[in-house]
């Protein structure tokens, strides 16, 4: 078995270790621990990091060249990072070879197993080194020393290899000691800013999925907070909402729109001969067909019991007029069935229009007032007959 306590090397005495090569030593060392403390554990990946730490020991220590072995979750230790002297300036990262070894075999497996700095003095007669590796490859000196995370998990195995045999000393050594505790710490360190970051990106993607999903959610409400869930027509607070637009379009374009109030009529006796159910039947058949009948652009909601509320938006009278005829004939054509019977309905309709000189003789332009208007015009169309529409004119009521 090869001697691997410290003290044994011979490269001490061609040093002669006189003082001055004594501080020299300790400048070296002294350089190399300064720049793996600045080595940024930020570095984009691991063997990055791997590779300036190694680029540090080599540029102040008379290694030819350094290696690191990662360890893997099966016990092989795989190259990851190999730097000699030559390849430090180098702007790219020569492809490392993929040499691998068991946790336990060679002598960096066997750095790796028992947790010791192996130092193999003359590797051609160690018989700790591997016997597969090729001779030509084979340095005349190794050492390797395992790395571990700051709680004790194994890293890998950091190596420096010389061509001469018996070229490392106990001040090496001694330093790789200091260098591969600092190593740890550093990648220790990456790993856990790694592991933060990971989860701060996981937590606030989760976050945006939640504030995606609350939106989603409040839309919905929304959404359905201006629906009628009978009729599926939207309701009053969506027609509040919309006809602003139409009334501001008014004011800016002068744009002329119509507003209809429809009332079934007689509905009262459908749900006291029918039943309300059948009476519901029936309010969801007339919006139906008033969906149909009716542009994207218009709004048409349900304003409550049997009554519909209808804008046509950009429509002067004599069309809003039309429209609403339009409307009155199709109602009048839609049929039920209960028992032996069947049931028609009819409409009442009061239009009131807001031409495009609306706004000149207006003051303000309140929605409710242009709805009472309507509304007028509808209690002049149920007096007067009902199935009729009637356009609010002036003050007056013109019986269409
Ligand atoms: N089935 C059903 N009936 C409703 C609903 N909302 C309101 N009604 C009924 O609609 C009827 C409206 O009656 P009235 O206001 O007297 O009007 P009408 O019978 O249509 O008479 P005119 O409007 O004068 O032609 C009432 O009986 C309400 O109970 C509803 O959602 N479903």
């Amino acid at each position: 078995m090869a001697d691997n306590s410290y003290g044994s090397g011979t490269n001490g005495g061609a040093y002669g270790f006189g003082m001055h090569d004594l501080v020299v030593d300790l400048f070296n060392a002294l350089s190399t621990v300064k720049e793996l403390s600045e080595v940024s554990y930020q570095a984009d990946d691991e063997k990055q990091l791997i590779r300036r730490a190694l680029a540090s020991l080599i540029q102040n220590q008379d290694m030819e060249r350094c290696s690191f072995f990662a360890v893997d979750g099966d016990g092989w230790l795989t190259n990851v990072v190999g730097l000699s002297f030559v390849e430090l300036n180098l702007p790219e990262v020569p492809a490392g070879d993929t040499t691998r070894f068991k946790v336990g075999d060679g002598v960096i497996g066997l750095a790796a197993s028992t947790g010791q700095l192996q130092y193999c003095q003359n590797c051609l007669e160690d018989e700790r080194f591997s016997s597969e590796s090729d001779s030509a490859a084979v340095p005349g000196s190794l050492i390797s020393v395992p790395v571990f995370t700051c709680d004790e998990q194994l890293i890998g195995v950091l190596n420096v290899s010389h061509p001469l045999p018996y070229f490392f000393t106990d001040w090496h050594m001694r330093l790789l000691e200091i260098y591969k505790n600092m190593l740890g710490q550093l990648i220790t360190t990456r790993r856990l800013l790694r592991q933060m970051d990971q989860q701060i990106a996981l937590r606030t993607s989760q976050l945006e999925s939640l504030v995606a999903e609350t939106k989603q959610l409040k839309d919905h409400f929304a959404s359905m907070s201006m629906l009628d869930q009978l009729t599926g027509l939207h309701n009053r607070r969506y027609f509040y909402d919309q006809v602003e637009i139409a009334i501001s379009h008014h004011k800016r374009y002068r744009n002329s729109f119509c507003l209809l109030v429809m009332d079934i009529d007689f509905f009262k006796r459908i749900n006291d001969r029918h039943g309300h159910l059948f009476g519901d039947e029936v309010l969801v058949g007339v919006s139906e067909a008033l969906k149909k009948l009716v542009r994207a652009s218009d709004i048409l909601v349900r304003f409550g019991g049997e009554e519909f509320v209808l804008v046509f938006t950009n429509t002067c009278c004599e069309g809003g007029y039309a429209l609403a005829e339009r409307i009155r004939q199709e109602i009048k054509t839609l049929r039920w069935h209960v028992g032996l019977e069947t049931v028609n309905v009819t409409l009442s309709v009061g239009l009131h229009c807001v031409d495009s000189g609306y706004h000149d003789t207006h003051e303000a332009i309140d929605i409710d007032d242009i709805i009472h208007c309507a509304d007028l015009a509808l209690y002049q169309a149920k007096t007067s007959g009902r199935d009729r529409i009637v356009v609010y004119s002036n003050g007056l009521t013109k019986d269409g």
